[in-house]
């Protein structure tokens, strides 16, 4: 029975997700064109436009040492952090709690010059996949935020926004390299496995070359930031396993 109107859509957007995830980086670039790397971090992209919208679909390969995927879940779904790691927003505003693993946020991004400003109004939820008793699949940590128009008509928009439709989503695997015998695993044994994917629609006229640019300077940075930030906010703190 759907726990609330947004249950069925939800776990068919992340089935699909779930789908894809475990994409190695030797099958990414040969369907994948690469065009960032810095480190552990891989960042792809296609280039593709629909009926003339720059709907480039971006994927971004990760791996973070001292942290875990559910960790890295709590924070990117945590609404009460979001202006402290995401460098482009104006606002968030959670509009209504669907469950305690589901909610509704309205955002409104800084202006990229010379586009109009952005608005995003989305679902997020947050899921813990273990894997199966056959251990063949691996224990996942998942997070996706997906557009909506669910109860829109509650929402105060910012007016001449134009509103953004995407689909993200973070899987994230945890790797615990065993410490010795007897040792109690440290934050020195965790290294995190992280899949992010993006398909941003950005609603409305918007130059390709400008996009393309944003799109280039913005995920790397993004991502960057939103990792160091996890690994800031744990160091201190139990492993959150
Ligand atoms: O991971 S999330 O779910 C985190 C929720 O806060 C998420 C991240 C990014 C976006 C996003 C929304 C609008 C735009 C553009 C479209 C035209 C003008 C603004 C962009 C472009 C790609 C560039 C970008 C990338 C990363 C961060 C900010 N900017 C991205 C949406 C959701």
């Amino acid at each position: 029975d759907p726990k609330h109107p947004l249950y069925n859509e939800i776990n068919s957007v992340i089935a699909e997700h779930m789908r894809y995830a475990d994409m190695d980086p030797k099958t990414m670039e040969e369907t994948w064109p690469l065009i960032y790397e810095e480190g552990d971090m891989r960042v792809y992209k296609r280039e593709i436009e629909e009926d003339g919208m720059i709907v480039d679909p971006l994927k971004a390969i990760h791996t973070v040492s001292g942290v875990t995927g559910h960790e890295i879940c709590h924070y990117f779904y945590n609404p009460e952090v979001r202006m402290d790691w995401e460098g482009t927003l104006e606002s968030t505003k959670t509009m209504e709690y669907l469950s305690e693993d589901s909610l509704v946020t309205y955002q409104v991004h800084k202006r990229v010059w010379p586009t109009a400003q952005r608005d995003t109004y989305f679902w997020s939820h947050i899921r813990h996949c273990p894997s199966e008793d056959d251990s063949e699949s691996a224990d996942y940590w998942v997070v996706c935020n997906h557009s909506t128009d669910y109860n829109e008509s509650n929402c105060q928009m910012v007016a001449k926004c134009v509103r953004v439709l995407f689909n993200v989503a973070l899987i994230c695997q945890t790797i615990v390299e065993p410490p010795p015998a007897g040792k109690e695993i440290s934050r020195d044994n965790l290294r995190c496995r992280i899949q992010y994917s993006a398909n941003v629609n950005p609603g409305g006229w918007a130059p390709a070359s400008v996009l393309r640019a944003v799109y280039k300077r913005e995920y790397p940075k993004f991502l960057k930031r939103f990792t160091q930030y996890v690994i800031d906010q744990t160091k201190d703190k139990p492993i959150m396993f």
